[in-house]
């Protein structure tokens, strides 16, 4: 068995749009450990939501996908609809933004939880229902029996993604995906969920990759933290190291610029200045450097390897910051 349970290797979506072709994901490439919590940060529009989706192989219509994403050794890429469906749940299971509307409204919350376990674990009736009733313990439902048999407009926003989050546990995924899972709920209930994501994914040995626009929220619950910029890596590496020695001037301009829930009396804080670029026709070099301080001609013209810099850290950068002696080997 490999230490790796999602490898991807040049990952480009590709999305048909009116103004052209949205070049989402353009040239991905990492790889998530078994047990591992990897991080996915980058302002809003970076790939982050169709990166996640591409895995999952929930791309809207007029999409393309190429590369390879190996979910233990299978290419994802070549798996039917009816072959994903069979990793939906058991294998990768994802807990999305808005539980309005991943949970079915008119369904009780203990045949939601329970349906997936019938069908992928093929145990029964009863035996899915004291499961059901140890997750929501496990997810910090209080009064779970009498939850089980409300519909999920009676609970509160925090409660319906603790659900949520139960029904993507209920048939033990090997890998949660969790894209922006606390967007909608107040600060406080954020923090909760977010701990509860990262307690459960060590006690569970769980792989676990959280997305966010928030990188203090990612990087004190994750191993691993990957930025992303206009549809590419900027940076990947141990998430204490990129949050305490950022080498891209993306990261440290993300860390700088997000009004975090860690901090929110002290936002917002500064503001990344420009914008985005264009999605359906981005610059030919590094992406980044119509906003860099540091660009130069080079970086206008070459879209900038991963470059290794410490142990298990990389960045996609001409010019890092913060280099060191013997990290020039190898360029
Ligand atoms: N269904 C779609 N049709 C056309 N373009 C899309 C679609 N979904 C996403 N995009 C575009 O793909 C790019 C990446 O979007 P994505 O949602 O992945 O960003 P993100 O980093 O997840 O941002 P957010 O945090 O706001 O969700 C954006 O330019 C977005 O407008």
């Amino acid at each position: 068995m490999t230490a790796e349970l999602l490898e991807v290797t040049d990952l480009h979506a590709y999305i048909g749009s009116p103004k052209g072709v949205v070049r989402a994901v353009d040239g991905v490439s990492f790889d998530l450990r078994r047990g591992e919590a990897l991080g996915v940060v980058g302002e809003s529009g970076s790939g982050k939501s169709v990166m996640a989706r591409a895995i999952m192989g929930l791309m809207p219509a007029r999409s393309d996908r190429t590369g390879e994403i190996l979910f233990k050794g299978r290419d994802l890429l070549g798996l039917s609809r009816k072959e994903l469906q069979e990793i939906w749940g058991p294998q990768i299971a994802m807990v999305f933004q808005d539980p309005g509307r991943s949970l079915n409204p008119v369904v009780r919350i203990e045949r939601q939880l329970t349906e997936g376990m019938r069908r992928h674990l093929g145990i029964s009736r009863s035996e899915a229902n004291t499961r059901a009733l140890d997750l929501l313990k496990e997810v910090g439902v209080p009064d779970p029996e009498q939850r089980l048999r409300a519909y999920p407009h009676e609970l509160s926003g925090g409660m319906r993604q603790r659900v949520m989050i139960a029904v993507a546990l209920a048939c033990e995924p090997d890998l949660l995906i969790a894209d922006e899972p606390t967007t909608a709920l107040d600060v406080t209930i954020q923090r909760q969920v977010l701990d509860l994501l990262r307690r459960v994914q060590t006690e569970r040995g769980m792989s676990l990759m959280l997305i966010s626009h928030d990188l203090h929220v990612v990087a004190g619950r994750t191993d691993r933290t990957a930025v992303m910029y206009a549809g590419r890596l900027a940076e990947i590496g141990e998430s204490h190291e990129v949050f305490e020695d950022p080498r891209h001037r993306y990261t440290s301009a993300l860390l700088g610029a997000t009004p975090s829930i860690e901090h929110a009396r002290h936002a917002p804080l500064n503001v990344i200045s420009g914008s985005l670029p264009s999605p359906t026709d981005p610059p030919p070099g590094c992406r980044f450097a119509p906003r860099c301080a540091a660009a130069s001609e080079a970086c206008d013209s070459a879209q900038p390897a991963m470059l290794g810099v410490g142990v298990d850290h990389a960045v996609a950068c001409l010019n890092p910051t913060n280099m060191r002696e013997g990290e020039l080997v190898g360029r």
